[in-house]
């Protein structure tokens, strides 16, 4: 299904969290270039989750046998605000971070090869898979309100490892690659 994420470079700025924090005028990223940052993305129908093929054909290929479902709004949640907090502190994993929103609408912060923001607005029927070892952090938009699927493979461990990790394994190998496929066609003469 075809979907139409978007993504931009974000300023820097004290402003509310929950702004898109654009540049003036905006600048946007492809999915291509979000990709060679290991970000993927597909655009499923949010209405049948619950008896979707095609979620299960990418949770299959993909070894996502675990999932649960996150609703972030301050009634459902232990701890909110706290939760909240600590979901913008920029951190990394040990593995995927797999989410599948359902409803409602967020954004994730990556780092890109240069160490710049880019921000990914995700909405009802967006998947992304941010790779281990990625600079992230994670906040609502003004519509205040995400409810999130999340995937993992086996047991989930949703442990964040604040930055710097520049020793992290993961990261190591997260960097390690991202620098390595910008420099296969240098390499192959
Ligand atoms: C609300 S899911 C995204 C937050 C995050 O980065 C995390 O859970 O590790
Ligand atoms: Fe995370």
């Amino acid at each position: 299904m075809k979907g139409n994420l978007e993504a931009w470079y974000m300023e820097e700025s004290e402003e509310d969290q929950r702004l898109p924090h654009h540049y003036h005028p905006p600048q946007y990223i492809s999915l291509d270039k979000l990709a060679e940052l290991g970000v993927l993305y597909w655009h499923l129908n949010p209405h049948c989750y619950e008896n979707d093929e095609e979620l299960q054909k990418i949770r299959e290929s993909r070894g996502y046998n675990y999932m649960d479902l996150l609703d972030l709004c301050p009634g459902k949640v232990e701890n909110y605000e706290e939760k909240l907090r600590n979901f913008f502190r920029e951190h990394i994993h040990a593995d995927e971070e797999i989410r599948y929103c359902l409803q409602g609408s967020g954004y994730f912060d990556v780092r890109d090869k240069d160490d710049r923001w880019i921000r990914i607005w995700i909405k009802a029927g967006d998947m992304i898979v941010l790779p281990a070892g990625i600079y992230h952090r994670f906040t609502l938009d003004t519509g205040n309100y995400v409810k999130l699927m999340r995937l993992f493979v086996g047991e989930p461990v949703w442990t964040p490892f604040n930055r710097p990790q520049e020793d992290h394994p993961s990261r190591k190998e997260y960097v390690k690659n991202l620098f390595n496929k910008a420099g296969t066609a240098v390499e192959a003469h």
